[in-house]
């Protein structure tokens, strides 16, 4: 477990590493802004905001009809790295120098319009930073007219269980920060020691209290999920409250004091009554829904003989062992369409990390059935 553990970090660095040289600056700047009001607040003159309406991130649909989330600027004066072309003794030099060029879209203009102060953009919550280094912020616009705040913005705001069926794959995980960050500020204004209230620092990375001296940092809860194989099958369970026909693979929130092994055996014997071994690490995701969990996802097996599910129907609705081709199927069927009929067995979509297990469990299935020379 724990070299899997390992292997999972040292590749994700090399990911990181790899697709953009700037990282430990942009990690670093991003730290300074944490930590510094004054620097954050001067970022937030070249940054780059996330509008949300009752925690619903705005979406602006483009020319070829992806949406994306709408990023909007503020009428500071940006400055830019320019690429001038310089001609000495018949050769061209090339020199960057940083021009301040304005930015067209305004944020201010278009708060004030609705009625907001134009020092409204001081509330909005450090996220991180683009490849470019561009500073990213998310901003709650509160009680406002919406349909003359999404006109001025040429966009809509978007429920975030929708816009995440309708936003390309990287985008997902930063509307989810965005929200996660807001509902996080707006349910800790107060101090759980003395009920007096807390106060931010200007990135959002934390409030304090200063009758009591404490500090509250943003929380996530962790959650174990698992996906349990027999060797040949997989078992995915269903919840009453989840969409018609989708099953999911088991999970569950870590309790006070335990280790991922001990939530995952416990959960699994919860909620399906059985013992499972092999435990094995696949990745982990931030998930917003319906407030911040630290999901840790991993495969488990059981022995081939001892499959007979027992389970807790004040938690389940159903749980069942999936064939190497039911799963196929389900996860060659197009994301769900609202507008139609769900299909009877379907599984997460692609941005949650269930749907990853699968996936992973389906793959490892089809390389063993190549070695064993079956189809
Ligand atoms: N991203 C994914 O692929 C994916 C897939 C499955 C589940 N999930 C998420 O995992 C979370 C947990 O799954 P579950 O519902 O099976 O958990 P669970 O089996 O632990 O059951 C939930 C119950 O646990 C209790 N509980 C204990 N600690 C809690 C806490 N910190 N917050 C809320 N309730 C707590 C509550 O009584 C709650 O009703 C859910 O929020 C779900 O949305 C994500
Ligand atoms: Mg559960």
């Amino acid at each position: 477990m724990l070299q899997s553990f390992k292997l999972f970090f040292n590749c994700n660095l090399v990911r990181s590493r790899s697709y953009s040289g700037y990282y430990v600056s942009r990690v670093r700047y991003l730290k300074r802004l944490k930590e510094d009001d004054e620097a954050c607040r001067e970022a937030l003159k070249s940054g780059i905001f996330l509008l949300y309406h009752k925690l619903s991130p705005l979406l602006r649909e483009t020319s070829s009809g992806i949406y994306t989330l709408a990023s909007l600027k503020t009428s500071g004066f940006n400055t830019t790295p320019f690429k001038l072309f310089h001609y000495v003794n018949k050769r061209i030099l090339h020199m960057h120098l940083y021009i301040c060029m304005p930015i067209s879209v305004d944020l201010e203009h278009i708060l004030e319009k609705v009625g907001k102060d134009k020092h409204f953009v001081n509330e909005s919550f450090l996220l991180g930073c683009t490849d470019k280094g561009e500073p990213q912020f998310s901003l709650e616009v509160g009680d406002i007219d919406r349909s003359a705040l999404e006109q001025e913005c040429r966009g809509m705001f978007v429920d975030l269980r929708k816009a995440f069926f309708m936003l390309p794959g990287p985008e997902s995980p930063l509307a989810a920060k965005g929200q996660a960050l807001l509902r996080w500020h707006q349910t800790n204004c107060f101090c759980s020691a003395t009920g007096q209230p807390t106060i931010r620092n200007q990135s959002g990375s934390f409030r304090v209290c200063h009758s009591s001296g404490i500090t509250y940092y943003p929380k996530m809860a962790p959650v174990v999920i698992v996906l349990v194989s027999d060797g040949s099958r997989c078992l995915l369970a269903r919840q009453t409250m989840f969409p018609l026909g989708m099953y999911s693979a088991l999970s569950g929130f870590c309790d006070m004091g335990e280790s991922v092994e001990e939530t995952l055996h416990r959960e699994v014997a919860e909620e399906v009554g059985l013992e499972v071994k092999n435990i094995q690490y696949s990745g982990s995701q931030h998930w917003p829904f319906p407030q911040s969990s630290f999901m840790l996802a991993c495969h488990a097996t059981v022995n081939p003989d001892k499959t007979q599910v027992n389970i807790d129907k004040a938690e389940l609705e159903d749980a069942r062992w999936f064939t190497y081709e039911e799963i196929t199927e389900a996860l060659r069927k197009p994301p769900l369409d609202p507008r139609r009929e769900p299909p009877v067995f379907w599984v997460p979509p692609s941005y949650a990390i269930a749907n990853q297990l699968i996936q992973e469990w389906a793959n490892q299935q089809q390389l063993s059935r190549k070695l064993h020379g079956l189809k």
